[in-house]
């Protein structure tokens, strides 16, 4: 997949099929219009390309205004895993836009003659039935296919029966895992929710206990880290092997009062140094809450239970 962050960079091509959106997540939903854009694009032995959009519109624009609780944004992938998502999918080129207040000025006839036709060299379009763009989301599927002949586009829509029979967004998926869903996050994302982050130095108390933990460090302000407590995770290095892993998301109250929150994983088939490494879990499931366990015997005989629990999740 060719990625190409700057518009003015791309290379015309004149047969594009194209489709556009945000796509956080890259879920079931996202998955189906992909799936489409491929077909097609297979078809006509054409290129599949997506315009996707960074950062997301709604960080730069702020939330809409019938819903001023979104302000605090958290996305599901970061511009890294979109990428990498987009690229197992079949997709050839990738464009992405820098969104912009300016960009956001844009009219729908703007959008199409400047983006579509004269960058990227669009012949078809794939869209969903909801899909909107341009200036205050005014350009929309039925604006494209009024107009379709005099751009010299075909534009196919998937209907809605298509994307909402699996019932996905991006906002449900959210709240999936803000409530520590994770069954329903990995159906809706059609894979394991990922975290990557850098092993940094803890107070080096989980060694002394037997189950050493690495702690994680995610830099990606934005990326949603799901509800406190224990869960059953593949561990993957930077290397790209796979350790079944116990992760803790909490404040360890058996520890002490008022910590501040960690990220840390056991990985229960493994021995050696991960400091400064790049680690990447997969969530499989939700174990349990994060409790205050009566002294460190206590919660050494809770996560061997954890680690059995977290070998038969990962079963
Ligand atoms: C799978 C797992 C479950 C955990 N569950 C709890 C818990 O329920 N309560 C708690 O206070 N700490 C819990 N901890 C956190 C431990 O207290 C923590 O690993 C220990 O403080 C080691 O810290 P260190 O990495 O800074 O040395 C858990 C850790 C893991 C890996
Ligand atoms: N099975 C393992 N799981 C996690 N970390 C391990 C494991 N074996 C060794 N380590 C190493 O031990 C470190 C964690 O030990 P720990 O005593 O909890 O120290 P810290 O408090 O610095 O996290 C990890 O960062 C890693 O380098």
């Amino acid at each position: 997949m060719h990625v190409i962050r700057d518009p003015a960079q791309f290379p015309f091509l004149g047969n594009a099929v194209v489709t556009s959106g945000t796509f956080d997540g890259v879920h079931v939903g996202h998955q189906r219009i992909l799936a489409r854009l491929r077909e097609v694009a297979q078809a006509s032995a054409a290129p599949a390309v997506v315009i996707t959009y960074w950062p997301h519109p709604r960080l730069v624009l702020g939330p809409p205004p019938s819903h001023p609780e979104l302000l605090d944004l958290q996305l599901l992938n970061t511009l890294d895993e979109r990428i990498a998502k987009l690229a197992e999918l079949g997709v050839d080129y990738l464009l992405i836009v820098p969104f912009t207040r300016e960009f956001a000025q844009w009219t729908s006839e703007d959008y199409i003659q400047n983006l579509l036709l004269t960058t990227v060299g669009a012949k078809q379009l794939v869209i969903g039935y909801d899909h909107r763009f341009g200036k205050n989301r005014e350009g929309g599927f039925d604006y494209l296919r009024q107009n379709a002949d005099r751009y010299g586009l075909a534009v196919e829509e998937i209907p809605r029966e298509d994307v909402d029979a699996v019932g996905v967004s991006s906002t449900r998926i959210r709240q999936a895992l803000r409530q520590g869903d994770i069954a329903t996050a990995n159906r809706y994302l059609g894979y394991h929710y990922p975290l990557t982050g850098t092993v940094v130095h803890g107070r080096k108390l989980g060694r002394t206990i037997g189950y050493p933990t690495a702690n994680l460090d995610v830099r990606e302000p934005l990326k949603l880290v799901p509800a406190r407590g224990i869960y059953a995770v593949w561990a993957v290095t930077a290397a790209g092997t796979r350790h079944p892993a116990m992760l803790s998301i909490g404040v360890r109250p058996t520890i002490g009062a008022e910590l501040a929150q960690t990220i840390e994983v056991n990985l229960l088939d493994f021995n050696g140094d991960l400091y400064d490494q790049e680690l990447t879990l997969e969530f499989v499931a939700w174990l349990r809450a994060e409790e205050k366990y009566n002294g460190l015997d206590a919660l050494t005989a809770q996560l061997a239970l954890d680690a059995q629990n977290t070998r038969a999740a990962l079963a």
